[in-house]
């Protein structure tokens, strides 16, 4: 990874000494500035950004933005599903506002493309981010390039959507006007069609509405969530900000549960946005605060953050919510447990942001527990439900196996696992196993032995300093160490590519993280094989483990079978949300408890998107309050 603090500083000095050599071609862009209509919000009067470095030179002729012809020629061209609903209520009833919604591409989004200026015109002094991807494609990695992507695998996936005006699905990326440049870089990272819930949720975002996305792991939500805000801004009016002030203005604010993520959700949105006029900043813990402040000052449209660096931002003053448009929370049910959520509502609901239905906001996990929904409802409006996959599901592009192994031969069976990955001509550094362990110290003493034993190995946990951790997935994803011993700090998100076994060496308590670990391999269409021991230790999961299994298309070994057989008739599991009926990818407004008395939830709306799902009545278990082993997470 390579951007990294430590690499950004290199960087920063770069586009400095760039800065000033396209001064000039900013101030030509300006006079020719043509913005879409703004968001309804009220946004405050201020004056045009000036960078730091101009500032006490004579003023740049800086134009206020024109407001462009609602209906413009980018609503002229979106499909007609793709335009801004007509109507809709609000959970208290009253007519939806949403002409005054901001991010109703269809008919708010009349900018033209690529005319986005004032001030924040870099695309001369960028630095191309797609030079990362041709020098870690190194020689490790030979001939295991995307080329292998297969996303029929996905093709026949159920689809749920439901909520008011669901737009319908796109099949290709040109049915949407993402913009030029967008395309640009869609086709530079050679993606060649949509992903599902890419073609679900773009068209859904384009149009304006709130979205809660659930969907397989490794099956493209960054990009989905990516490029209808991308697209968003570049329609938009340029970023300001008050003449003097130190404060930022975001546009967008895309927030993750841990550091690595960030930054990865930083690096792919620079891709995605690479020559579009659009900045995008990234904050995270563990690093040097000022080295971000810096980045910062010279200008941010969407800023991805962890919240507790946010929440130091905000408190400093150094950055303001109120211009907010577009609110993204990937790992969303994660960021909504116990351990984040007083974090998230402080960010949302105390601070300057625009309150719901003001700003568009979009949850995106591959996990979404029936209690997390109701939670996350809070900062939705008349939201689109969408499931692909079933929620929760893994995919089967990911071989399961479960062992039984006690405690005290896990090392040794580790070892056999390994030497026979050897054997069956995996050349260590062409396939990456990822190991996860309960704990910290676990994760530091596995890792020693591993080393002790041949087998290069590193580890990456919340007790190591963030440079340690950077350097870990670096020198794991350059095959270099090509076994990373992880808590659950690594097992969501992160997209580390060749990742071929995932092995649950302690398994965790809660299925839902059981997903995610798994789901670092077998992602973007290819396969994996994922390996977890199980003990006594772990009969709580027998059930949902199982059944996640047989749900997926796996062989359930008998003992596990009578495990979870066990679990049901003794009562037990009442850790397992999942204990009793199957789990289907369910909107929770659809469920009768939450319909009687409570249509506050559900606008009456329907709008199957066409899934073929069972009638299975979503997570039967117990509330959603157990925040896991929070420990290992920062
Ligand atoms: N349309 C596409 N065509 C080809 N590859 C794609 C496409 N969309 C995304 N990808 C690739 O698929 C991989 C997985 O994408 P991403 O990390 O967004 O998955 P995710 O759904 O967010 O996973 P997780 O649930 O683990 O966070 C990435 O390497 C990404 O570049």
């Amino acid at each position: 990874m390579r951007t990294s603090w430590a690499d950004s500083v290199a960087n920063a000095e770069n586009s400095a000494f760039a800065t000033g050599a396209s001064a000039s071609t900013n101030n030509a862009a300006n006079t020719n500035t043509s913005a879409a209509v703004v968001a309804a919000a009220p946004r405050p009067d201020r004056a045009a950004y000036v960078p730091p470095h101009l500032r006490n030179r004579a003023p740049a002729v800086v134009e206020a933005p024109v407001p462009s012809p609602i209906n413009g020629p980018s609503a002229a061209k979106l499909p007609s599903g793709l335009r801004a609903p007509s109507g809709g209520t609000r959970p208290g009833g009253g007519p939806v506002r949403d002409m005054g919604r901001p991010g109703f591409g269809g008919s708010r989004g009349g900018g033209s493309w690529g005319s986005r200026s004032g001030g924040w015109d870099r695309r001369e002094r960028e630095v191309n981010p797609f030079t990362n991807d041709e020098e870690t494609t190194d020689a490790a990695f030979d001939g295991q390039e995307n080329t292998g992507i297969n996303f029929d695998a996905y093709e026949d996936i159920p689809v749920e959507t439901s909520g008011e005006n669901v737009p319908p699905p796109v099949s290709t990326f040109a049915e949407i006007d993402l913009g030029d440049a967008v395309n640009e870089n869609i086709r530079r990272c050679k993606y060649v069609k949509p992903t599902p819930v890419q073609r679900h949720a773009i068209p859904i975002l384009v149009a304006g509405r709130d979205l809660m996305a659930c969907a397989q792991t490794g099956s493209g939500k960054t990009a989905a969530f990516c490029f209808p805000i991308i697209s968003g801004i570049m329609r938009g009016p340029p970023s300001h900000r008050q003449r003097g002030s130190r404060t930022v203005y975001p546009s967008a604010l895309i927030l993750s549960p841990t550091r690595e993520l960030s930054i990865q959700i930083h690096e792919e949105a620079r891709k995605f946005s690479y020559q579009a006029g659009v900045r995008v900043v990234v904050a995270y813990g563990g690093a040097p605060i000022n080295q971000q402040l810096r980045e910062l000052e010279r200008g941010v449209d969407i800023l991805v953050a962890t919240p507790g660096r946010l929440v130091d931002l905000l408190e400093r003053a150094r950055v303001s919510l109120q211009n907010i448009r577009y609110l993204a929370l990937d790992e969303a049910d994660r960021m909504l447990d116990m351990g984040f959520e007083p974090q998230i509502r402080k960010i949302v609901e105390q601070m300057d942001m625009p309150t719901r239905g003001q700003r568009q906001t979009m949850l995106f996990s591959a996990t979404f527990p029936r209690e997390i929904q109701r939670l996350a409802s809070d900062f939705l409006f008349n939201y689109i439900f969408l499931a692909v996959g079933r929620v929760g599901s893994s995919t089967d592009l990911i071989v399961q196996r479960v062992e039984f192994v006690l405690e005290s031969d896990k090392r040794s069976h580790l070892m056999d696992l390994l030497h026979a990955q050897r054997v069956n001509g995996t050349s260590a550094k062409q396939a990456l196993t990822l190991v996860f362990v309960e704990t910290k110290k676990g994760a530091d003493s596995l890792e020693h032995w591993l080393c002790m034993n041949g087998f290069p190995a590193t580890t990456i946990h919340g007790d190591r300093t963030q440079q340690e951790r950077e350097q870990a997935l670096r020198s794991f994803k350059s095959g270099a160490t090509p076994i990373l011993v992880a808590t659950d700090v690594a097992a969501r998100g992160l997209d580390i590519p060749h990742v071929a076994h995932v092995v649950n060496f302690d398994l965790p308590n809660d299925i839902d993280d059981y997903v995610h670990r798994i789901g670092r391999t077998g992602r973007a269409g290819k396969s994996g094989l994922a390996t977890a021991f199980f003990n006594e230790n772990n009969s709580s999961l027998s059930r949902s483990l199982a059944e996640l299994m047989q749900e997926a298309n796996q062989e359930v070994p008998q003992w596990l079978s009578r495990y979870a057989a066990a679990r049901s008739h003794g009562g037990g599991g009442g850790r397992n949300r999942r204990s009793g009926p199957r789990f289907g990818g369910r909107d929770f407004r659809r469920d009768s408890s939450n319909r009687s008395g409570a249509g506050d939830y559900f606008g009456g709306g329907s709008g199957y998107g066409g899934g073929a799902y069972g009638a299975s009545p979503g997570y039967g278990g117990g509330a959603y309050g157990n925040p896991g082993l929070t420990s290992a997470w920062d």
